[in-house]
């Protein structure tokens, strides 16, 4: 990574991505430091991690030293903690003002070299950037869900990104087994701009009672040959954050095509959020 070298990494938020993320870092032998606002929080996200690691070499797909791994990863509420970290990685709310509030509050803790790397859903990335006065460290990172399983991440230039910095990034996701591509700036990048179009619209069908949902995800599985349907990656994402997402989309594009399904809010206000929160389409 030429004269920048990355040992340690921050991690904003333990939730669903956050988790993901502290997991591959700790597994690839990087020093993490995993930021969330309660320790309940942070110890659910330990035990998750753990389990996965156990499960993975039960399972025969891996070989990991559970504890070396796991004590790779200090929990901690204090963002005071992240002051010797090269590389911030945030994944809290799909919420502007909150993401931004964070960055200038740790921005002023984290060294001057360190880079920011936003794993946004939707928002443009410049409207991060543009938003801080170091906007050349900041770069989006669209880690996919679940991370430790993932081979590809869209990587998002904002219109004030260096190239530095986008060097070092790809330099750090291959350093982590990680292929990437890098895209231009635009609401909801490739991956989002496309599959929230079928998760709304699989939503929609559920409402108008056209399909059941196992129905419509064993189209998408055995007829397109997608891994998993749009209503199981629904679940897998969380819908709280997919509808925060299609709201970001719908606010920059302003076409019905991303007009939220009211199925999606209904089940949000029924807390019924997918995995995380044991049901969601599907039961967990
Ligand atoms: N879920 C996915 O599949 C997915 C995929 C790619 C990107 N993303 C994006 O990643 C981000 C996080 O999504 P998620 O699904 O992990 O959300 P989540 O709700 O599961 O987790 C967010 C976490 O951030 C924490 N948090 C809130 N404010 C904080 C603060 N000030 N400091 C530290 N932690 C704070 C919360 O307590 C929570 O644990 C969002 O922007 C989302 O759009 C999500």
């Amino acid at each position: 990574m030429g004269e920048y070298k990355v040992k340690s990494v921050g991690i904003l938020g333990a939730g669903v991505m956050g988790t993901g993320v502290a997991q591959k870092m700790a597994q690839c032998h990087y020093d993490v430091v995993l930021v969330d606002i309660s320790n309940e929080i942070l110890q659910k996200s330990l035990l998750t991690i753990k389990k996965n690691l156990m499960l993975n070499n039960m399972m025969k797909l891996s070989k990991f030293n559970v504890e070396e791994t796991i004590n790779k990863i200090l929990l901690t509420t204090d963002c005071e903690e992240l002051r010797d970290v090269d590389v911030v990685i945030e994944n809290i709310p799909e919420k502007v003002d909150v993401k931004l509030n964070l960055y200038e509050k740790v921005s002023k803790i984290c060294k001057q070299e360190c880079i920011f790397m936003v794993n946004t859903s939707c928002i443009p990335i410049s409207r991060i950037a543009n938003a801080l006065s170091f906007s050349d460290k900041v770069i989006g990172v669209h880690f996919l869900n679940p991370v430790p399983a993932q081979k590809i991440s869209e990587v998002i230039k904002g219109n004030s990104t260096s190239e530095d910095t986008v060097v070092l990034t790809q330099e750090f996701l291959k350093s982590i087994d990680i292929e990437s591509t890098v895209i231009n700036d635009s609401p909801g990048f490739v991956t989002n701009r496309l599959s929230h179009l079928f998760m709304n619209e699989a939503a929609n069908l559920v409402m108008e009672g056209i399909a059941e949902p196992e129905q419509i995800d064993l189209i998408f599985t055995k007829g397109f040959h997608h891994e998993m349907g749009p209503l199981h990656t629904a679940d897998l994402i969380g819908i709280d954050t997919v509808v925060d997402s299609i709201d970001i989309l719908y606010s920059y594009y302003h076409d019905s095509r991303y007009v939220c399904s009211p199925c999606l809010r209904k089940m949000v206000e029924k807390g019924e959020l997918g995995i995380k929160s044991g049901k969601g389409f599907f039961i967990y």
